[in-house]
């Protein structure tokens, strides 16, 4: 799958000039200065905002599974029942492993209130996964994430067999990818 010559400006501002990009396995990071167009690019992929011009071929957006920078949790739901409302009832007892994913066990009847940053967002990464896709967006996946985790859940990504593409500013998630592209600006890292 792969962009090609994308163009969007809102109004004056132009967030991406013809960019384009193979998307292959394997995890693919996109680096760069704040606002310089990572969720954009996100965005138009998966269909939630339309560029001026270019193309996005080989994934239509229903295929995509988003992780949004915000972990869009719903207070009223406990860890497990995130899970569930996700999963067809007969993928249910895929449910532990999932939990275990995000290093969550024990805290399957917690309320997001009740989880720390880290863990709701853990919580919102495996509830994006076990959604599933043909392709993972994942916008700033490891905010709040301590190292060693981070490191975890990447090795797991780059061993789905599945597409994934997220931005990052973590100079270790960077180190950590297949792919690392830098969007706008200046090289925030040399790899
Ligand atoms: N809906 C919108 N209307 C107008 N401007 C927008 C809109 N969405 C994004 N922008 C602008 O587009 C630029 C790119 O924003 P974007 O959120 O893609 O950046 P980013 O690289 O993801 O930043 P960050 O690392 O801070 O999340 C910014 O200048 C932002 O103000």
């Amino acid at each position: 799958m792969q962009v090609t010559d994308l163009t969007l400006s809102f109004g004056e501002k132009q967030v991406l000039d013809r960019f384009s990009l193979k998307i292959p396995q394997g995890v693919t990071v996109l680096s760069g200065p704040s606002g310089c167009g990572k969720t954009t690019l996100l965005r138009v992929i998966a269909g939630l905002e339309q560029p001026q011009s270019g193309q996005v071929e080989g994934i239509a957006p229903a295929e995509t599974a988003f992780l949004f920078q915000e972990d869009r949790l719903f207070p009223w739901r406990t860890v497990e029942q995130h899970l569930t409302d996700v999963l067809p009832r007969s993928r249910w007892n895929e449910v532990p492993r999932w939990i275990a994913l995000a290093e969550l066990k024990g805290e399957e009847r917690r309320r997001p209130a009740a989880l720390s940053g880290g863990m709701r967002r853990r919580l919102a990464l495996v509830r994006c996964l076990a959604l599933g896709g043909k392709l993972y967006l994942l916008d700033e996946p490891f905010t709040g994430i301590d190292p060693e985790r981070t490191r975890r859940l990447m090795a797991f990504l780059r061993e789905l067999g599945t597409p994934v593409l997220l931005s990052s500013h973590e100079t270790q998630v960077l180190s950590l990818a297949d792919q690392v592209v830098q969007l706008g600006g200046y090289p925030l890292h040399i790899l």
